[in-house]
């Protein structure tokens, strides 16, 4: 039998049969507009990813972090795109009226367009001409659709933009990332796994996301309300119902990731941002660079302690002053690392002080392991018992003890909103107690040895040993210490 090239259907080539069943079954029961609309998409995709000339052409990065990295893992490039390809699938399977749906139901902002991924392919660029063909590929996809306003912010790997988008005036966040690194691989990776899966009212909103061999970037909801410290100290009135209903969004935005088994791992005042200026503004957790899927709290409350599949998180990260003591001895966690971090917040919001701090990284994570802190100096005479309780219950040195975050948000000081507590005007103490403390810090050299994290690995290198003499002398089972490095696992 002679197949033909040209032969019309019905025929025996099996590839016209295909356009044939193709046309009468699909084509011809698509609306004309439905064509239109796609054509228009694909029109406009290709000019976002393959036109250009050059637009911030930064070599990012801020200086003096202090956050204690998970070890980068050796996969490379890849773990950011399978990221990114899990993103597009879950994009491709959320419709947008389950999206505007979850948005009503979480009071989000209307956003412009559903979560969604232009990807560049890395096998367009050699290695010569990469930076420069990317930087014009970047101008070319978002400038096109977004106008960019001004640097609102750096982190490690990041630099954060308010941009506005052309078409609708609305504003949003562009966070840059490098990815060149193994190290703003991996973060950047951490935080699109979990921010692809998530929406919640006080967690910050991924609206889409441009991919380029060297940089991503994230657009997320624009934050204008300034940081949760900004706040106390801008309001010139504090009292502890104020310090409930801020501590009341944050717990909600933390059970719902804990619900979903996320743990946070970087919760601090500083990734706790108001959605607007207003009184009543939402507040917001960020920055899920370290989160990860993992130690979800029926596991924590289950009281199995034996092995790494229910305590299942081991990287050391998270920055000092808020990392749990069982992060700090390197044994397996959970969750509850984030219950930790919240009562440091709580002790913080309510005094303007740290519960733990101390210039030398190792006596500051002696006293963590010790879970050595107290409530003296002002404000703490005035403060109420029940919020000492409420403090008391998130820093217990057994995270099984610890309360969890619905638990928390159910404590008769939360869910009263302190009704039984007095009404003094904390704000004076607070705000003093912070201003004395950022000149402390500022007074201290930034880049200096000591805030990096290499000396903060130095700082748990003793510790862990100096624990470990201590365990084996008092002759308790000592949980496992893996070696920093290589052989940790990384969650
Ligand atoms: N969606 C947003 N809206 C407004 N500001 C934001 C938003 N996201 C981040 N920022 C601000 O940008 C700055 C950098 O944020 P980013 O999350 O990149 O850094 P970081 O992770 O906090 O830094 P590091 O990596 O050192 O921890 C922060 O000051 C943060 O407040």
């Amino acid at each position: 039998m002679v197949r033909s090239n040209t032969c019309r259907p019905p025929c025996c080539c099996g590839r016209s049969l295909l356009f044939a069943h193709l046309k009468q079954h699909l084509l011809e029961r698509i609306p004309a507009a439905v064509w239109t609309l796609l054509i228009s998409e694909l029109h406009s995709a290709y000019r976002r990813c393959f036109l250009s000339p050059a637009w911030l052409d930064h070599r990012v990065m801020g200086c003096g972090n202090t956050k204690v990295l998970p070890e980068a893992s050796k996969k490379g490039y890849v773990s950011v795109v399978q990221s990114l390809v899990a993103f597009s699938k879950a994009h491709v399977m959320m419709s947008r009226t389950s999206m505007q749906r979850r948005e009503e139901l979480h009071g989000f902002p209307p956003v412009l367009k559903i979560s969604n991924l232009h990807q560049t392919d890395s096998s367009r660029y050699s290695e010569r001409d990469d930076s420069r063909t990317e930087s014009q590929s970047i101008r070319t996809s978002l400038i096109h659709v977004y106008d960019i306003k001004a640097l609102i912010g750096r982190g490690s790997f990041s630099r954060v933009v308010r941009v506005e988008h052309r078409a609708t005036r609305q504003p949003f966040a562009i966070k840059m990332m490098e990815v060149e690194g193994p190290e703003g691989r991996e973060v950047c990776a951490s935080e699109l796994a979990v921010l692809q899966r998530v929406s919640h009212s006080h967690v910050i909103q991924l609206i889409e996301v441009f991919q380029f061999p060297q940089r991503v970037y994230m657009v997320l909801e624009l934050a204008t309300g300034g940081e949760l410290l900004d706040r106390v100290v801008s309001r010139g009135h504090f009292t502890e119902r104020d310090a409930t209903q801020a501590l009341r969004m944050v717990l909600a935005g933390v059970a719902y990731l804990h619900n979903l088994g996320i743990t946070h791992r970087d919760l601090k005042p500083e990734n706790l941002l108001y959605y607007h200026p207003g009184a009543d503004s939402r507040l917001l957790v960020t920055d899920f660079g370290l989160a990860t899927f993992g130690g979800t709290w029926s596991e924590v409350s289950s009281g199995d302690h034996s092995g790494a599949e229910t305590w299942s998180l081991r990287t050391t990260c998270g920055t000092p002053e808020y990392m749990a003591p069982e992060v700090l001895l390197s044994r397996p966690y959970s969750c509850a690392v984030d219950m930790w971090a919240l009562g440091v917040i709580a002790y913080i919001v309510l005094s303007g002080s740290m519960p733990f701090e101390d210039d030398s990284r190792t006596r500051l994570y002696r006293s963590i392991v010790r879970g050595k802190y107290s409530f003296h100096g002002d404000p703490w005479p005035s403060v109420s018992n029940l919020a000492k309780d409420f403090i008391h219950r998130l820093l217990p040195l057994d995270p099984a003890s610890r309360l969890s975050a619905d638990q928390a948000l159910r404590h008769p000081w939360v869910s009263t909103m302190a009704a039984s507590s007095s009404m003094k005007n904390l704000h004076r103490s607070i705000s003093q107690n912070l201003r004395q403390r950022a000149s402390r810090s500022s007074s201290r050299c930034p880049s200096s040895n000591e805030s990096s994290a290499d000396s903060t690995n130095v700082g748990l290198g003793k510790l862990i040993s100096l624990e470990g003499n201590q365990e084996q002398q008092q002759g308790r089972a000592s949980g496992p210490h893996p070696a920093r490095g290589a052989s940790t696992p990384s969650n």
